[in-house]
């Protein structure tokens, strides 16, 4: 089967800001993390996909269909989830959901039924009476009941309390366990991806920086630690973002293996997280080192 989402060399160009040459593929089953600063471009990307923004150049396919020549037979199948509240606040639950089930041909009551109890939402409770972690659950039900093959989200998680948090991570995990469906998600939170995440791609300054598989990136990348004195050009050569440190130097690389092998113990390696691949791609090198 091919791809659920797939992306090729997309460019959208603003005035001081242009995306290019994004490529990604995701497949059924699994979670993908999209990560990059703040004007990375996640946003934009997630409203190409949308088709919510015309694109300058590129293909986006999702079920292997043009989204922009099928899109209403797309949106059938998506589940689009964002950080704003886009149902109507004076609207009970129900309400709301009567409207909206019509959009939908393959809306599934018994399933909408059986989600709110799972999730604890009450039905005649109003839009504007729900706090955003519900908010977020409400919406999700309604990816869920219309059996969105993809779902797709723009920073769910942001301004969600740890707890509740974590229980959306876990319905996240749940929803893919049948391999069928996909779930594409940007976030600042690099954390929640260690948890729930097969895929991370990053993006920064509007370019593409990796898209692969979680362990492969913690495994392919790690943070080295020593003194100065140890730092020939021909290591240095090696690392992504170099600093200075109290002790010396800290250096990511994305060679972890190959240095291992070389240098055995005359450097220190430790497993670098997600947010330090961040930091040290975005910052690069200290100039004084
Ligand atoms: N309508 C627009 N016109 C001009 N520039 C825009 C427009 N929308 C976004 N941009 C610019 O595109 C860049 C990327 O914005 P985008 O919202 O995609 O980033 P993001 O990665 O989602 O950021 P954040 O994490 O802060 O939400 C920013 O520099 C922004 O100023």
């Amino acid at each position: 089967m091919g791809h659920i989402l797939e992306l090729k060399n997309v460019r959208k160009e603003y005035k001081d800001f242009t995306l290019k040459d994004i490529s990604f593929t995701l497949d059924r089953g699994y979670i993908m993390g999209y990560i990059g600063p703040n004007g990375a471009g996640k946003s934009t990307t997630i409203k190409l996909i949308m088709n919510l923004l015309k694109k300058d150049d590129g293909e986006i396919r999702i079920f292997g269909l043009d989204n922009i020549k099928h899109e209403r037979e797309i949106k059938q199948r998506i589940g689009f989830i964002y950080d704003q509240n886009h149902f109507y606040d004076e609207l009970t639950l129900k309400q709301m959901k009567k409207i909206i089930s019509n959009f939908y041909s393959n809306w599934d009551d018994n399933l909408y039924r059986e989600y709110i109890k799972r999730f604890n939402l009450r039905e005649d409770k109003k839009i504007k009476e729900l706090s955003k972690g519900m908010q977020m659950k409400f919406s999700l039900v309604l990816a869920l009941s219309h059996n969105a093959e993809l779902i797709i989200m723009d920073e769910p998680t942001s301004g969600l309390d740890p707890v509740f948090r974590s229980e959306l991570l876990d319905i996240l995990m749940d929803i893919i366990q049948d391999e069928n469906k996909a779930i594409f998600f940007s976030t600042h939170i690099t954390t929640d991806l260690e948890k729930v995440a097969d895929y991370i791609t990053f993006i920064n300054d509007g370019k593409l920086v990796f898209s692969k598989a979680k362990d492969e990136i913690l495994d392919e990348y790690g943070i080295v630690k020593g003194s100065k004195d140890i730092l020939t050009e021909e290591l240095k050569e090696n690392f992504i973002g170099i600093r200075d440190n109290k002790f010396g130097f800290e250096a990511l690389t994305a060679k972890a293996d190959k240095l291992k092998r070389i240098y055995k113990d005359n450097l220190i390696i430790e497993r670098a997280s997600l947010d330090d691949i961040m930091l040290f791609t975005i910052r690069g090198n200290d100039k004084n080192v």
